[in-house]
């Protein structure tokens, strides 16, 4: 295969959700050869299991083919796949950094929507080349002309020779090839210059330690260089370099301006970052590429085992979950309610719900989780500074002098016709307006600043049904910012259940506390006995339910006669308990940990 920069090309497909975006990567792969018809299987791109089933891909993958074109020459093209979540938007950002041009797919029956919008401002920002594709056009429904006037009006790109296509027959993908080959710059880089090259992803294998994918910016790297990680200033010898097709192949050398994959050798994928510059040890370069950034867990949740023997068993896991995933932090925790567990910080919602997810599947664990938390900072009266990753650590309130919680700078866009939905929303979440731009006719970009703790409830899923779907959001961290903190404790029975306690914002406390304890008067199923619930701050009871107490008993239905009918009855009983835990003597579902997360305004 060539190694001439003239003859290799870079890029990236993004879409809407839906569009046919890995239908399409599919057929690339056919079509080029790169994987034979009878092996395919669908959607080979998304490779974990949970990333198939809820359609979203988590981690970068980079896939090498080789095409010849209508010029009888043979390219290189390297397709590379982007993260699709707002979890992940750093990871994004490295991704189109590897990347000299796009594929913007749009579906002919559906035209532009609010992804669509959102993944080609993400890509217009990283300089790349953009080719639109309109696809589906096997459809009836199909509205070629239309939706290229909604390219040009609504993204300002020209779409007047937008390559028509359909993923399903295979139509048009020739002619998408070629657009990449003639419209996709060329990498530009100097192969006789030292080595730079950007790590876009980074993942540990359980027989080759970490691998990284790279783009090789400057220069080339073989096998047996001395290599140096500039950010982490980690030093290790290349063991393997080569591309995915989508099997790994090795390669004697990876040069300028190609992608693939790096086996180091090394065992901690911390040691290995995205966002890093590889450069040679000796001799290497002083200036690492720009934009480099440190994964940082935003959200912080309490995980304990239902069960207490499945304590060590849950620990394992988390280490082993770590090794691929340095965003991914955890210290022990312990709870009056849930016993020994613990705590754990994610970049987002979705990257703690996937966590969550594989240490159920993939360790068979049962497991709690408790409402997820941010990082705040409380200053005590003596000028120390102390940082919070659980509601439980808050200090007595007489020795805060203030505290201090993460901001966001998010970037929200939408048509027009939203802009007093979003208003409404932004508003009721503490959101501090900042500026609002048209970038077409048809859409608008609003700036807010919006404390971290807020979005964590459900904002993403509000903003998405309050705008139809239409909004996108795009966030950074904008520092901590002075809050009327406070914590409210919930009491089962009298009790505090440190579990279940929160921060929340002075002027929220009230609202909050009483629609909790509806929810939770809803969620905690009748006992043998009367359930009071309240919501308080430091002693002052601000809101109260109760449940009511159970009529009867299971099984004083059997009579103490038939014993198999009765012990049916229990282990039905035992079933339903599943993900209950017996707090003091009252069972509470997992549903009331996160009851917290779905309170309306
Ligand atoms: N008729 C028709 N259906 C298509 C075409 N391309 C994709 N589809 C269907 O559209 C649906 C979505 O296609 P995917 O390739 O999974 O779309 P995607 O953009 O990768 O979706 P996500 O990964 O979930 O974002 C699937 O049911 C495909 O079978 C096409 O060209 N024509």
């Amino acid at each position: 295969m060539t190694h001439e920069l003239s003859h290799i090309r870079n890029f990236s497909i993004i879409a809407h959700i839906d569009h046919g975006k890995s239908t399409l990567s599919d057929r690339i792969l056919e079509l080029t050869g790169t994987v034979a018809k009878r092996d395919m299987q669908a959607q080979l791109l998304d490779s974990m299991d949970i990333e198939r089933e809820r359609g979203i891909t988590i981690k970068s993958q980079a896939v090498r083919v080789s095409y010849t074109a209508d010029d009888g020459e043979t390219y290189q093209l390297n397709l590379i796949d982007t993260p699709g979540h707002v979890d992940f938007t750093y990871e994004v950002s490295r991704s189109l950094a590897a990347c000299d041009g796009a594929v913007l797919v749009v579906d002919a029956t559906q035209g532009v929507e609010a992804q669509t919008v959102a993944n080609a401002m993400l890509a217009m920002n990283a300089d790349l080349e953009i080719i639109p594709l309109i696809n589906k056009i096997d459809l009836p429904a199909a509205e070629p002309e239309r939706v290229k006037a909604e390219i040009e009006d609504g993204l300002a790109i020209p779409a007047d020779d937008a390559v028509l296509a359909s993923g399903k027959t295979g139509e048009g993908v020739h002619d998408l090839l070629e657009a990449v080959v003639y419209n996709i710059p060329a990498p530009e880089g100097n192969g006789e210059a030292p080595l730079r090259a950007l790590i876009f992803d980074s993942y540990f294998d359980a027989y080759r330690g970490v691998v990284a994918l790279i783009r090789v910016v400057d220069g080339s790297i073989k096998k047996g260089d001395k290599i140096r990680m500039m950010a982490t200033g980690t030093e290790t010898l290349v063991e393997e370099v080569g591309a995915r097709h989508p099997q790994e192949v090795a390669e004697p050398a990876l040069y300028v301006g190609e992608v693939g994959y790096l086996v180091t050798g090394l065992k901690d994928v911390s040691q290995v970052k995205v966002g890093d510059t590889i450069t040679l040890a000796d001799g290497g370069v002083n200036d690492p590429l720009p934009g480099y950034r440190e994964a940082k867990p935003m959200v912080f949740t309490g995980l304990f085992p239902i069960d207490g023997d499945q304590y060590e068993p849950l620990k394992e896991a988390l280490e082993k979950l770590s090794l691929n995933d340095p965003a991914l932090v955890w210290e022990p925790e312990t709870s009056h309610a849930l016993g020994f567990g613990f705590r754990v910080g994610f970049l987002g919602l979705l990257h703690m719900e996937v966590i969550k997810e594989r240490l159920e599947r993939e360790f068979g664990l049962d497991l709690l989780a408790t409402a997820p938390s941010v990082e705040y900072h409380v200053y005590l009266k003596g000028g120390e500074m102390v940082s919070l990753h659980s509601p439980q650590e808050m200090p007595d309130p007489g020795s805060i002098d203030h505290v201090e919680e993460p901001y966001l700078k998010a970037k929200i866009l939408i048509p027009p016709d939203y802009v007093g939905a979003v208003m409404d929303l932004a508003v009721g979440r503490r959101g501090n307006f900042v500026t609002m731009n048209y970038l077409s006719q048809t859409t608008v970009e609003m700036l807010w600043e919006i404390p971290l703790s807020e979005l964590i409830l459900d904002f993403f899923d509000k903003l998405k049904s309050n705008t139809k779907g239409y909004a996108s959001l795009d966030y950074e961290m904008d520092g901590y910012k002075p809050s009327q903190l406070v914590k409210l404790d919930i009491l089962l029975s009298g009790k505090p259940i440190d579990a279940l306690s929160f921060i929340v914002h002075k002027d929220k406390a009230y609202d909050r506390g009483r629609v909790l304890c509806d929810k939770l008067k809803e969620i905690i199923p009748r006992q043998m006995f009367e359930v009071p619930i309240q919501a308080a701050i430091g002693g002052r009871v601000l809101a109260r339910q109760t449940v009511k107490a159970k009529r009867k008993d299971v099984l004083a239905k059997c009579y103490g006669g038939d014993i198999t009918r009765k012990r049916k009855l229990l282990e039905k009983q035992k079933a339903g308990k599943k993900r209950m835990k017996a707090i003091g003597n009252v069972e509470v579902p997992q549903e009331a940990f996160m009851a917290i997360l779905k309170v309306d305004e």
